[in-house]
């Protein structure tokens, strides 16, 4: 599976949702894709799922344009926050539905996932809550153990000790059953563990797209007298900064190489590791805040 997309932009009428967005993903591995409200990631998973059509650039899986392409349709699941409030059917019926045209579909992992999120088998779909029906989404989205996977969101509704049970059930089964996965969110320091890589859209742009440890490897936060701080980092990308009296800690991004590690540290000064929620928040942030 690769998918690959070049300049890709998305106006609506009157807003331009993607800009020039490119990346490849070629791997069976679990991307984070992370942006703030209105970044533009459901806009780019309806691309990638075919829904839409972008209206500048060019994005193929497996070197063919997906929208409206039946084949490559069948690759891809794209689980996100559906509509369930006309679905009559019980559990089981919809999930026999959906194994109809997913080939890869597992019916008996999905009753397994039936039993763990304790969904009601006796009352039709429409009447389960909000978390039970995103809970339905996330088993037809791992039972269907489709080549290329999207979650757009898909925990919405869910209570912490459910979403729980989605993150084990991703990590083991794509262990297991290895595929190109796609999880979007901004649930970030809940979900970061579970992210080979990370893609971080900003305002319809990609900011960054990296291995999970080698982002985290460029992020640092510098603490200590406020002087020596401001001098040490003066010619860092400072993407935040703190003050408490005469103590100031700063966040930079970017590789910190060990001498000049060594040299903070000799200088007296703290070195921490930023977590991929701080380098989210702060990498997003608008320039006034
Ligand atoms: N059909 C549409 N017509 C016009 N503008 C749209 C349409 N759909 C989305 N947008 C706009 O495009 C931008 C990106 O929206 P999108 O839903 O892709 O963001 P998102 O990152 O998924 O956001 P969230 O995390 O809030 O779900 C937003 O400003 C949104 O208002």
């Amino acid at each position: 599976m690769a998918i690959k997309a070049k300049n890709v932009s998305l106006h609506y009428r009157n807003h331009i949702a993607l800009h020039d967005v490119s990346f490849d993903l070629t791997e069976k591995k679990i991307y984070g894709l992370l942006g703030r409200n209105g970044a533009g990631k459901t806009s780019l998973l309806s691309i990638l799922a075919s829904f839409t059509e972008q209206s500048d650039g060019s994005l193929t899986i497996n070197g063919e344009a997906p929208f409206e392409n039946a084949e490559i349709m069948q690759q891809i699941a794209f689980l996100y926050d559906k509509d369930y409030s006309g679905e009559t059917d019980k559990v089981m019926a919809v999930l026999e539905d959906v194994a109809h045209y997913r080939p890869h579909f597992d019916m008996g992992y999905a009753e397994e996932l039936v039993g763990r999120f304790k969904l009601p088998t006796d009352k039709p779909v429409k009447n389960f809550s909000k978390g039970m029906q995103s809970a339905l989404n996330v088993i037809i989205g791992l039972a269907g153990r489709t080549p290329i996977t999207i979650f757009d969101e898909v925990y919405l509704g869910m209570d912490a000790p459910s979403r729980d049970i989605f993150y084990k059930e991703v990590l083991a089964d794509q262990q297991e059953h290895p595929r190109l996965m796609i999880l979007s969110t901004h649930l970030v320091s809940e979900m970061d563990y579970l992210f080979d890589d990370v893609l971080l859209l900003n305002k319809g742009r990609l900011l960054l797209h990296e291995e999970y440890d080698t982002l985290l490897a460029k992020g640092a936060s510098i603490t200590g007298s406020a002087d020596i701080v401001d001098d040490f980092t003066k010619n860092m990308d400072t993407i935040h900064e703190t003050k408490l009296g005469g103590t100031k800690s700063v966040m930079v991004y970017g590789t910190l190489r060990e001498e000049e590690k060594q040299a903070a540290i000799a200088k007296g000064l703290e070195i921490d590791p930023l977590s991929l929620h701080e380098l989210f928040v702060h990498l997003t942030e608008e320039e006034t805040e």
